[in-house]
């Protein structure tokens, strides 16, 4: 259900799913998608790297949102591909998280429908049967961490302004549980106590001494590492990789599943509210001023 209504989205946006579907195709060549996900696939090895294409900022656009889950099904169901590689086709940006645009000045209607891509694309990410990697060559805050978090291993270019972490309270919002949960799950209950409260954003050391990565690399062996890492894990039989992974993952995506129309109704009511609007708005203006 939730394909179709992504499927809705990308046709009223005029996104041609002709298009899409070839840029995801087992070709072994370089090909990309006219939008905003490109796909490198690589069928010999099983690999696609997928390119967060969405300026300035890569930011999870209703439409950019719909793209990458309508990509991942297709990855997903074409048995060529085992493994696939997340990052960003502008070096310096992975992802800004949720565009702010989308949860400010809309209608409720349009904050459910926003949700629910959000909610998708986490649950096609975090239950995965394909090894996921992050490739995180930029700046990664709240949702575009979040994306992160969700695959199965996580490559951070040692750059002190490439800062990953869950900052929502920064913002004045709240990272809703099943955000938690996933922070939870990599870092560990205390570490994401202090990290959510504080809206932390750890630069590189600091985001591998805590858990938030597993590895930091000079810039420029993001991409190679990635590749390495995603061989090492195409070793294991598929069947007992993916059973562990879902043993370990799925009462966390259950949680969600369970209480998924209710979850919704709640970041409505609560991103609805004036004050939550003032604070968003107040905020994309402080980005707006930090360039003057
Ligand atoms: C009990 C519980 C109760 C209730 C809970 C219920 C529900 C939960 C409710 C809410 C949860 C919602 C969860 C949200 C998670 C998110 O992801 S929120 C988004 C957080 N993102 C950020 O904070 C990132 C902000 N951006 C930056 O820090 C910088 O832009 C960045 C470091 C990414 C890049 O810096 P730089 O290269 O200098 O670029 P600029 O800052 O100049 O930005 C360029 C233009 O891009 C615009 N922009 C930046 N980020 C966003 C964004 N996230 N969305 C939309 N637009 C963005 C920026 O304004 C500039 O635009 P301009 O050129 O000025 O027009």
């Amino acid at each position: 259900m939730a394909l179709v209504a992504a499927r809705g989205t990308l046709l009223r946006a005029g996104v041609r799913l002709g298009t899409e579907a070839a840029a995801c195709g087992r070709n072994g060549t370089r090909r990309s998608a006219s939008h905003r996900v490109l796909v490198e696939p690589d069928a010999a090895a099983g690999i696609a790297t997928i390119k967060f294409k969405n300026p300035p900022v890569n930011s999870l656009t209703l439409e950019f949102l719909t793209e990458l889950i309508i990509c991942l099904e297709k990855l997903e169901n074409d048995k060529t591909f085992r493994g696939v590689i997340l990052t960003s086709n502008s070096p310096g940006i992975f992802s800004a998280g949720l565009d702010l645009r989308e949860m400010c000045g809309k209608n409720p209607a349009h904050y459910a429908e926003y949700w629910r891509a959000v909610q998708e694309l986490w649950l096609k990410l975090y239950v995965s049967n394909m090894i996921l990697v992050a490739a995180i060559n930029g700046a990664s805050p709240a949702g575009g961490c979040l994306m992160s978090l969700s695959c199965d291993y996580r490559v951070l270019a040692d750059n002190p302004r490439y800062k990953v972490g869950l900052n929502e309270t920064l913002l004045g919002i709240v990272a809703p549980f099943w955000f938690r949960d996933t922070l939870v799950n990599t870092i560990g209950h205390r570490a994401s106590e202090r990290a959510l409260q504080l809206g932390l954003l750890f630069p590189p050391a600091e985001a591998l001494q805590v858990g938030m990565v597993d590895q930091v690399v000079p810039e420029d062996q993001v991409h190679s590492t990635a590749l390495s890492v995603i061989t090492q894990w195409l070793a294991i039989p598929d069947h007992a990789r993916q059973l562990t992974k879902s043993m370990m993952r799925k009462a966390t995506t259950d949680n969600l599943i369970k209480q998924r129309e209710a979850d919704i109704q709640n970041f409505v009511s609560f991103i609805s509210r004036d004050s939550i609007q003032k604070s968003l708005q107040m905020y994309i203006e402080k980005l707006k001023q930090k360039k003057s």
